[in-house]
């Protein structure tokens, strides 16, 4: 069973406007509404994968309760702690302009809620041998608690994936989680540089994988992904869609990852299942969704080629 963490959940709000005038009355053609936070939308996609998905992390209020009855119509079990703080929202703006968000930081979390929740997640650690934290942090959580989290879970020998961003993911690397799926710019603040080409990126995951992450998932959006360990580089080279949704499509990919490598499906196959879940989503109207006939589409489309770059240090031939 595979139980993923959303320590930050939020109501996502997505607005479609034609143009986005600033300093100036919009009005929307179209409204989406869904229980988010990444570790939510991790959720409901392997809960249409089939999975049977436990989701733990921290709801309060009336945006809590409107999550909670969310996760019973997608069959997700509820094993979130109640908190006092009331949960947030997070706004979505696609315009012709592009795709801005504006995302509140969310409640405080006091010491007894965090204690409650380590308690909660000793009982998950239990029956399930996959977890996958997603997203930021909220206040009263120290930029370790991943990190702790990822520790005990190894020590129970199971697998911990990570998506996160700035300190939470670099403190969360120390802890050697079994995955980090960075996108680029996440990569690029993780390391500490601005731009990074392609070659840098690759070399400087395999220097994470050999400090002890088994697997670093680097997503490209439109130009697919590359997933690096410390033996092995492969690139999945996937269709582009244009006019797409692209919220949420890192956390349908995470998904793919999870479940198919739960299934026990070879490297080559777990990464298309991966990018497919990633482009499903993003072909999707609604945030964090995909289609088990759509991902099987571009399952098969999708070309996966192995990048020797000979020893590191190296450069790698296709770039
Ligand atoms: N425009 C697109 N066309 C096709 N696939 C896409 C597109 N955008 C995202 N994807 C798929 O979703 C994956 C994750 O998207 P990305 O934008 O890199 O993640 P994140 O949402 O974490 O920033 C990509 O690796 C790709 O497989
Ligand atoms: O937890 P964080 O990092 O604040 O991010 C929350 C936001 O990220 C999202 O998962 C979208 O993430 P992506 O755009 O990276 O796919 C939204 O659902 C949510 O509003």
């Amino acid at each position: 069973m595979i139980a993923t963490i959303t320590l930050n959940p939020a109501i996502d709000i997505r607005y479609n406007l034609p143009v986005l005038h600033l300093d100036d009355v919009n009005r929307v053609t179209a409204v989406d509404k869904t229980a988010g936070g990444k570790g939510l939308n991790v959720s409901r996609v392997l809960s249409q994968l089939g999975v049977k998905v436990t989701c733990t992390g921290f709801l309060g209020g009336k945006s809590g309760e409107w999550i909670a009855g969310q996760l019973q119509n997608y069959n997700l079990i509820n094993h979130f702690v109640e908190i006092r703080g009331e949960t947030r929202f997070c706004l979505a703006i696609e315009s012709k302009e592009g795709h801005t968000e504006i995302l509140e930081q969310g409640p405080e979390i006091s010491e007894n809620e965090r204690e409650e929740f380590l308690k909660n997640f000793d009982t998950i650690l239990e029956s399930n041998n996959y977890i996958v934290g997603s997203g930021s942090l909220p206040y009263g959580i120290g930029s370790d608690f991943y990190r702790d989290l990822i520790e005990k879970t190894k020590q129970k020998g199971k697998y911990f994936l990570l998506d996160s961003s700035g300190e939470s993911l670099a403190q969360g690397v120390k802890g050697k989680p079994f995955l980090i799926k960075p996108n680029r710019e996440e990569f690029c603040k993780l390391i500490g540089l601005n731009q990074l080409s392609i070659e840098d990126m690759i070399l400087h995951a395999r220097e994470i994988c050999q400090k002890g992450t088994q697997y670093v998932l680097l997503s490209l959006g439109k130009e697919g992904a590359i997933l690096i360990s410390e033996n092995v580089t492969l690139q999945a080279i996937i269709p582009t869609l244009t006019d797409v949704h692209q919220v949420g499509s890192g956390d349908s990919m995470l998904a793919g990852f999870a479940f198919a490598h739960s299934k026990g499906y070879s490297i080559e196959a777990i990464l298309k299942w991966s990018c497919a879940c990633g482009i499903s989503n993003a072909a999707s109207e609604r945030t964090g969704s995909v289609e088990l006939t759509k991902v099987q589409h571009y399952f098969n489309l999708i070309k996966v080629k192995e990048l020797t770059g000979g020893d590191y240090g190296g450069k790698y031939s296709l770039f």
